[in-house]
């Protein structure tokens, strides 16, 4: 059996807590840390998995999955350091972080690997990117895989990409619901119930994803949609004025920059 651990049952951590769950993983393999004892309790009641310490955690688990704010890092690898079985593998799920700094801090020759992955992991549509660090090999790389696999789809890319990968996936999800909150704001221009355009703009939205998802290239579908002199073309020519494009291209730049400052916030020296 191996005993999975997640450190730091938050957003990310609970939704993969869920995932693996659902994915066949039994209670007893998971075990969970939280700082709050009121969440360990409610994990613990919602999921019937095991709130322990950082400390215990390490002793008992084979993976340690390491999804705290990225802030917080530096208490849980002092708490960690001392305490890591022989072997364990650690996958950390924080934005920025690189598998270096794990390297350094936890027992010569552990094992990391370094994961972006992204919310629709709680639908089991998480985006995850996976990259080895110095000692983990190919075995480590496919256990990962195949927990994240219960949970949505996995790419492995050079560790190089991964704060590219998390500006474009993993807050992804972010620019796709500031964009649909937008449109219903738009619908409420129009005269529309707030209710109502959300459903239009939501299901126009899951419709959109499915076509996306049989491959289909997006200038294709969108020149699907854009008549000769008609409705859709009037939207992009404003679109365009705007910059929209241009401001993606932007947005996503900086957080990629966000990204790597995270990472050099915990350089050495
Ligand atoms: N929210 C998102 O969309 C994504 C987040 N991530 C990464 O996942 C990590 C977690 O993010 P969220 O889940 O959004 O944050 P969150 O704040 O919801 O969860 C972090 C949890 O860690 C707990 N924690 C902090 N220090 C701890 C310690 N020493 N021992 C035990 N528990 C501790 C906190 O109490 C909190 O519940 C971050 O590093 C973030 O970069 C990655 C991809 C997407
Ligand atoms: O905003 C953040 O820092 C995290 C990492 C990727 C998505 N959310």
């Amino acid at each position: 059996m191996t005993t999975i651990a997640v450190l730091g049952a938050g957003k990310i951590g609970e939704a993969l807590l869920s995932g693996l769950l659902r994915g066949g993983r039994s209670a007893g393999e998971l075990l969970f840390t939280e700082r709050h004892p009121g969440r360990v309790a409610e994990l613990t009641e919602r999921y019937g998995v095991e709130g322990v310490d950082v400390g215990d955690a390490a002793r008992r688990a084979d993976v340690l999955v390491v999804a705290v704010k990225p802030q917080d890092i530096e208490p849980l690898l002092d708490e960690l350091a001392p305490a890591v079985k022989p072997g364990a593998l650690v996958v950390s799920l924080c934005a920025g972080l690189p598998t270096s700094l794990y390297e350094r801090r936890l027992p010569e020759g552990t094992p990391v690997v370094r994961v972006m992955p992204n919310t629709p992991m709680v639908v089991g549509e998480a985006m995850s990117a996976i990259s080895a660090g110095r000692h983990a090999g190919p075995g480590h790389l496919s256990l990962v895989e195949e927990l994240l696999r219960t949970v949505g789809k996995v790419a492995r890319v050079p560790e190089g990409q991964q704060d590219a990968v998390t500006a474009l996936s993993g807050s992804g999800p972010a620019y796709f619901f500031y964009l649909v909150e937008a449109m219903i704001d738009a619908g409420i221009l129009l005269g529309i119930p707030r209710d109502l355009s959300a459903r239009l703009i939501v299901q126009s939205a899951i419709g959109a994803a499915r076509m996306l998802d049989r491959d289909e290239h997006p200038v294709i579908l969108r020149e699907a949609v854009t008549s000769p002199a008609g409705t859709t073309i009037m939207a992009i020519r404003e679109l365009e004025r705007h910059g929209v494009r241009a401001a993606l291209l932007a947005a996503i730049e900086a957080a990629r920059d966000r990204s790597a400052e995270l990472g050099r916030a915990h350089e050495e020296g």
